[in-house]
């Protein structure tokens, strides 16, 4: 069907026959810009900017130190866990919002480690698998606690995800993967990728950064290990909101991290000089966090209350479709190279196109108000939130891709800032 959409009327029925359509109101977003960029930052709920003021005018201004009990701030982390739970597949008491997502990674794979460190063939099993094309945070914090762990521990860097199967074997400790890939917006199937490495006695860590919020995740059904995400993306919480971590509740007792911090602790408020952990999901916390940013995720998730991730995916696959089909009839000849898989159960909710000169293409739409982003080499990245974005937004950027690509109107050199 969105293969015959070629007019920017058919787009405007699009848009008026989406049950989703209404739930754009609730954001606050800048009239005359197209934004597909929810997968780097999202948009900031209406809400949010009430929230706020309540946070630091009511619960820090007026009742201060008591807001720590009265308002639920020590509770927060876990609270808005179980919040968040539903659109990741789990259950309550298995999430926490803390910290950030590289914090997180290596507070997971740390534990990971530990318990693959009490098996009898632990002598054996040194391996942390990863791709090379995964998001460089996850492959430095893996670095980073190799080395510093000191105990031979060595990265396996897949090229391919064909590659998996045969890259992990024995020796594996732990798979670390991205769901989606940042740049590509590859997805991986998380049932059969996680069997498949258990099979071999890995643990599993997914990094859900651009698949939450944006697809049906279902980390039980998956029989996941570990899991790690952002929520400054779909889940739209503001810019360095804290990220979530979740535990299979199979491995909460063994689970021990290094960052052992008060927080963690059973009795916090014992002051006593051991660290005993406490039980639970609690465990993966370290110490205070933003309470003002971590107020803000929960505007964010009560808008995803209000729907479901399946009638999400379904307007996702319907978006980013239409972006492919209309980019291929409208720019063909342009030279533009379809980076994202076509095919919708290796899809994520972003597609890319790779051109020469990606860089001052995407500069010149962001300059017309068409918010993507680009992504070495020559990549650039356009995001589809559901949420909020429309058909006639995919219309509309493309249209503006067209022009600018017909008229050549982009830099060849344009100076690359320092976020790209
Ligand atoms: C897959 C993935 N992991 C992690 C991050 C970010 O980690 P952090 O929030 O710690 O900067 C991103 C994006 O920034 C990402 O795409
Ligand atoms: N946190 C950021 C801060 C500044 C600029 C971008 C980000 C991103 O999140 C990038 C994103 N993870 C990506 O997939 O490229």
């Amino acid at each position: 069907m969105i293969k015959h959409i070629n007019t920017r009327a058919a787009c405007e029925t699009l848009d008026a026959n989406d049950p989703l359509a209404p739930l754009r109101a609730q954001f606050a977003l800048p009239p005359g810009v197209v934004y597909l960029d929810g997968n780097s930052l999202g948009a900031r709920p209406k809400a949010a900017l009430q929230r706020a003021q309540k946070v630091i005018e009511e619960e820090w201004g007026n009742d201060l130190i008591r807001s720590w009990n009265k308002a639920g701030w020590f509770d927060l982390p876990a609270r808005l866990g179980n919040k968040l739970a539903p659109l990741i597949g789990a259950g309550d008491n298995e999430v926490v919002i803390t910290d950030s997502t590289s914090i997180n990674l290596f507070k997971m794979l740390a534990a990971a480690l530990q318990m693959q460190a009490s098996q009898p063939d632990s002598a054996t099993r040194k391996v942390i698998v990863t791709e090379r094309d995964n998001f460089p945070t996850d492959i430095y914090m893996a670095q980073g606690l190799a080395e510093w762990l000191d105990r031979g521990y060595r990265i396996r860097l897949v090229d391919s995800p064909q590659e998996l199967s045969s890259a992990v074997n024995a020796e594996t400790a732990v798979l670390m993967l991205t769901h989606v890939n940042y740049r590509s917006g590859h997805l991986h199937d998380m049932q059969a990728v996680t069997a498949a490495a258990q099979a071999h006695g890995a643990l599993v860590l997914w990094d859900l950064a651009h698949s939450a919020g944006a697809l049906p995740i279902d980390l039980h059904a998956a029989n996941a290990d570990f899991a790690v995400g952002c929520t400054y993306k779909y889940m739209n919480g503001g810019p360095g909101a804290p990220a979530f971590a979740w535990i299979a509740p199979r491995h909460h007792a063994q689970f021990r991290q290094p960052l052992s911090g008060w927080w963690g602790h059973r009795a916090p408020f014992t002051m006593q000089p051991d660290f005993a952990p406490t039980d639970g999901i609690r465990r993966a916390l370290c110490g205070t966090q933003p309470i003002v940013s971590l107020a803000m995720v929960e505007s964010g998730l009560d808008i995803f209350a209000q729907t479901d991730m399946q009638a999400l995916r379904t307007k996702s696959l319907a978006l980013t479709d239409l972006f492919i089909a209309l980019v291929e009839s409208r720019c063909a000849g342009q030279q533009l190279t379809l980076v994202t898989p076509r095919d919708h159960a290796q899809r994520g909710s972003h597609v890319s196109f790779a051109h020469a000169h990606g860089y001052g293409i995407m500069r010149a739409l962001i300059a017309r108000g068409v918010i993507g982003d680009y992504r070495e080499p020559q990549v650039m990245r356009f995001g589809f939130t559901p949420l909020y974005t429309r058909f006639i937004d995919v219309w509309d950027a493309v249209e503006s891709l067209r022009q600018i690509l017909v008229d050549t109107d982009y830099e060849i050199s344009a100076q690359q800032e320092a976020v790209t």
